[in-house]
């Protein structure tokens, strides 16, 4: 397979808290606003919960009901568009739990996956109001295999190795990740991106809810742990291309994949 260039953008915006309505307009204008530029892009990618932010006490009446309404709109757009899109995360109701999950859609429109967040982030309650998912986030994009983990997922690097081993080139993490992190954040994403040799591409998102400041530096990483695209603290379009064919040429140079010996760890 001849692995493309997969032309990325990230959609690092506000999240208005408990708002669905306000949330959905406003996304609809940024991937109307992402589609604007010079190089059209073949995949957008959301933040973390950006449906209806961490408005926790209220989750189970403002998540999206199996996701249908995400489902509606992003598949219309991605239609409309010719674009794959990694809508989010969202807050998802499913069998009357609210999982942290995000949708894949391919150009045509079609759901090709979906990962719900395994890692329940105790600092911000999670684990009191949402239940866990309970399978790796695996999919394909553009015949491109890939992973998709979730914010504090980014911290258990077992869960990326895995998706590495079992054939992901690149690694997609919506993300609400807050001050005073941001050097875990930027440090935990290039690790991820050397240890397993592949591309890494992040969205955070920007605002403040109650006294918690989110810093956006979405990110788009190569296999070699260059940063290759950063945002700054504020609403922005981030903008990168990736290169698969990187990752051979990287696991080539030095051959981590080769030299494990997992018998003795
Ligand atoms: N939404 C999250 O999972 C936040 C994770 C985070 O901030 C961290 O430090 O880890």
């Amino acid at each position: 397979m001849t692995k493309p260039l997969l032309n990325i953008a990230l959609l690092q915006m506000n999240i208005h808290i408990g708002e669905p309505d306000r949330n959905f307009e406003h996304l609809l204008s940024k991937m109307e606003q992402a589609m604007q530029g010079s190089v059209k892009p073949d995949v957008l990618m959301f933040p973390e919960m950006w449906n209806t932010g961490y408005a926790l006490d209220r989750i189970h009446d403002i998540a999206d009901r199996q996701g249908e309404r995400t489902k509606s709109v992003i598949s219309e757009f991605c239609r409309k568009h010719n674009v794959n899109v990694i809508a989010g995360s969202i807050a998802d109701l499913d069998n009357g739990a609210v999982k942290n999950t995000i949708y894949m859609f391919d150009r045509e429109g079609k759901l090709t996956a979906d990962y719900s967040k395994i890692h329940l982030f105790r600092l911000m309650d999670e684990e009191k109001f949402l239940a866990s998912g309970d399978r790796p986030g695996h999919f394909t994009l553009d015949g491109v295999q890939a992973g998709a983990m979730i914010c504090y997922d980014i911290r258990f690097p077992e869960l990326s190795r895995r998706l590495a081993l079992e054939g992901a080139n690149i690694l997609f993490v919506p993300a609400e990740w807050p001050h005073p992190r941001l050097h875990h954040w930027r440090t935990l994403l290039m690790a991820r991106a050397i240890e397993n040799q592949m591309y890494v591409v992040s969205c955070n998102r920007v605002g403040t809810s109650g006294t918690t400041e989110f810093f956006g530096h979405s990110m788009i990483i190569d296999p070699w742990g260059e940063i290759i695209a950063e945002g700054g603290e504020g609403e922005e379009i981030v903008r990168g291309t990736a290169d698969l064919s990187l990752t051979d040429e990287v696991r080539g140079r030095i051959p981590v994949f080769e030299d494990r010996r997992p018998q003795l760890y």
